[in-house]
């Protein structure tokens, strides 16, 4: 199914301005959401889950209208909270089965069923009698998904999933997101680049309620080819530079200081040129530094 939000706005009542106009093309595959913290992405994840109102603006899920037809969203769709709790005394099994009761599977049979199933896809099938309390983060998060999964919903909303997961977890969660990804809507909103790199065939860069970019991430990386540049400074150095040049991103690589700048041309004053990633993107998009038309 296609998401299409169009200029999309939300002021909070005490005068922030969490998104201004905001336009995006959202279509079946994973699509990313990148931003720094408070860049608005939870408001607009909240807003499409149908939990926040907009100020104006509108939302469709291939036809469905998202800010009128509440419920017909609802049945459609996966959530998987930025603090999303569980009940720490209850086991997997017991709380997942609890919210397909929710979700309105009323034989015991199905439930059944639809529950191992959803345990065995998240990989907690084999704890799936321990308590969630005594879950890692990881596999609260695999939980997070079980539960978002319920319902056979064709769009999926997942809100910051890996802050704080290890890396092989991280590799695990993203191995389970791209699987899911195949054939549904999956909205994935995080700060860490490489979630996106990873498992995204489509992305937006946002911050502070605009959206500055968005595309495939491989074109948006083509769109730099031949602007990054690079080289080592001293520590003292870095803030000389920084007035000299555009200076995207400083880094530090086996304890020298290597700083990266945005420039068309060679900027000569020692810099190699470099090959740019998401990351470049990312930090050449969020300075300020607009490089590829936004065809949103
Ligand atoms: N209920 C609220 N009342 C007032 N301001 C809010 C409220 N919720 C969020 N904000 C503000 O709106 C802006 C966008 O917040 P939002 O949580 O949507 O950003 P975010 O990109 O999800 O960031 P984070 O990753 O930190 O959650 C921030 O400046 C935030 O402080």
């Amino acid at each position: 199914m296609e998401l299409r939000i169009r200029n999309l706005s939300k002021t909070y009542a005490n005068g922030v301005v969490a998104l201004d106009n905001v336009t995006l093309n959202i279509p079946t595959g994973m699509f990313g959401l990148l931003g720094p913290n408070g860049a608005g992405k939870s408001t607009l994840m909240r807003i499409l889950a149908t939990l926040q109102e907009c100020d104006s603006g509108s939302v469709f899920l291939d036809e469905i209208d998202v800010l009128d037809e509440q419920d017909e969203v609802r049945r459609m769709l996966g959530y998987l909270p930025q603090d999303f709790g569980v009940y720490p005394k209850v086991t997997a099994y017991e709380l997942l089965d609890h919210f397909a009761v929710l979700k309105g599977l009323s034989s015991r049979a199905r439930r059944r069923e639809v529950v191992d199933g959803l345990l065995q896809q998240t990989n907690l099938f084999e704890v799936r009698h321990q308590r969630l309390g005594g879950f890692s983060g990881g596999m609260r998060q695999r939980f997070g998904i079980a539960q978002a999964l319920l319902g056979d919903p064709q769009l999926i909303i997942v809100d910051e999933p890996t802050a704080g997961l290890d890396p092989q977890e991280r590799v695990r969660f993203h191995n389970l997101l791209s699987d899911i990804g195949e054939d549904k809507t999956v909205l994935l909103s995080t700060h860490i680049v490489s979630d996106v790199a990873d498992l995204c065939s489509n992305m937006a860069i946002i911050n502070k309620g605009h959206v500055l970019l968005c595309g495939e991430p491989q074109k948006l990386i083509d769109a730099i080819d031949g602007k990054i540049w690079e080289r080592f400074v001293t520590k003292a150095e870095v803030a000389a530079f920084q007035t000299r040049h555009a200076v995207i991103s400083t880094r530090l690589l086996t304890g020298r200081t290597l700083i990266r700048v945005y420039d068309e041309r060679d900027p000569g004053d020692g810099f190699d040129p470099a090959i740019g990633d998401l990351e470049d993107v990312y930090f050449a998009t969020i300075a300020g530094r607009s490089f590829a038309a936004s065809n949103c």
